[in-house]
């Protein structure tokens, strides 16, 4: 049955699917914690009520739209920048909170920023070095060569950083702040410069030594792909606010809304009003016993998870107890787009249109009629906007 609680449905519908949720253990101390974190500018809470913790080994991803806050927490756990309030805690040790503030130099922290700054007239192996506290600089000549062998720029260390691309400085700026070996790394956008197929392998060999050091990442993304591959969970971000946290297969699949669905893929929206405990569609009924009477929903559903069947002229597959009733449209448009095909529907009953996802490629005639479900094991249901 469903509700208009997803997680519920979920849970529900599905629960041998549901991974474990990989929080950070209660009696490990995380190695940053970010508590109740608050900045203001303009009369505008930017970052408004912010707490996280990111344990030895983990990997945590602030996700969200531009502008939703993201670069000032973590500048703010940097601490380049002071915040109205709230605390910083690194190790359990509050490094930061409205009395006290200990620099960023003097924390521990490695920082990877979006305009990270070479020093030009230092060759690279000395830019990676000046990482390195001045002790370990002799005694650890070969881990220069180690670090540019991470970062997959292997004999880079005589050239000069005019000497480099935009992504390879980008590269050298990743070295330096892994090579001090830090407790906490803090990345904003750290591999965006890198074309697809070296960001995938820069990017998975940075966070797996990062990771195997026991380093707590907190690292700044706007791209949902980007977060999924790496995030060992994901703090979705909305206007200041965090609004979930979870393993990424948590929030990909039970969002705590229709905006944080929204967030991971194309939506279709299926608007329907309450009646004795249910909802009646045109894809069947949706039992929800939680709903007032009246109230009015969005029944929501990816374009992957639509079931599709095309109409042979025999009324339509038999209605199920896990895909509703299906509902008859035909095809307005399809197209490949590389490893699936999009297929847009426009639906007989209402003239909506609805977008559906096949693996490979099928392009069916426009005008060619399907037969459309909703796998209700794959539906959430919200509030209307
Ligand atoms: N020093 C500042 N003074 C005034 N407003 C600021 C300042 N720094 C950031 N802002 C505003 O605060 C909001 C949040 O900015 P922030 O850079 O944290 O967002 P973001 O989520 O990292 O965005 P993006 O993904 O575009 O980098 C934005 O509206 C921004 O314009």
């Amino acid at each position: 049955m469903l509700s208009a609680d997803p997680e519920k449905n979920a849970r529900e519908a599905a629960p041998s699917e549901i991974p474990p949720r990989s929080l950070p253990l209660s009696d490990v101390v995380p190695r940053l914690a970010l508590d109740g974190l608050r900045q203001v500018y303009e009369g505008r809470a930017v970052v408004d009520d912010v707490s996280i913790e990111v344990a030895p080994g983990e990997i945590v991803c602030l996700l969200g739209p531009s502008g939703c806050g993201k670069s000032t927490t973590l500048r703010i756990a940097a601490g380049v920048e002071r915040q109205d309030a709230g605390a910083v805690a690194i190790d359990g040790e509050t490094v930061s909170d409205p009395r006290r503030h200990r620099p960023p130099e003097a924390r521990n922290v490695g920082l990877v920023f979006q305009d990270f700054a070479l020093f030009p007239h230092l060759r690279v192996a000395e830019n990676i070095a000046f990482g390195l506290k001045r002790a370990d600089r002799a005694a650890h000549a070969g881990r220069v060569d180690e670090l540019l062998r991470q970062v997959g720029l292997d004999g880079y260390g005589p050239k000069y950083p005019h000497q480099l691309s935009g992504g390879e400085q980008q590269r050298v700026a990743l070295a330096r702040a892994l090579a001090p070996r830090p407790r906490v790394m803090l990345m904003d956008e750290p591999f965006s410069g890198l074309d697809k197929r070296l960001r995938d392998e820069v990017r998975d060999e940075a966070l797996s030594v990062l990771k195997a050091e026991g380093a707590g990442v907190l690292l700044v993304t706007h791209e949902p792909e980007e977060a999924m591959r790496m995030a060992d969970r994901i703090a979705l971000m909305r206007s200041g606010r965090i609004v979930q946290v979870g393993a990424p297969y948590h929030i990909y699949n039970y969002p705590a809304d229709r905006q944080a669905a929204a967030f991971f893929s194309d939506l279709n929206v299926i608007r329907a009003r309450a009646r004795s405990r249910q909802l009646e569609t045109p894809f069947g009924l949706f039992l929800t016993p939680g709903l007032e009477d009246g109230q009015e929903v969005d029944i929501v559903i990816r374009p992957q998870h639509l079931k599709i069947d095309p109409d042979v002229g025999q009324g339509g597959p038999r209605p199920s107890a896990a895909n509703g009733a299906p509902a008859r449209g035909a095809v307005e448009r399809a197209r490949f787009m590389g490893s699936d095909s999009l297929i847009e529907v426009r639906m007989d009953h209402d003239g909506s249109v609805l977008r559906a996802t096949v693996p490979g490629a099928w392009l069916p005639e426009r005008g060619a009629g399907l037969w459309l479900s909703l796998r209700r094991d794959r539906c959430f249901v919200f509030p209307a906007d």
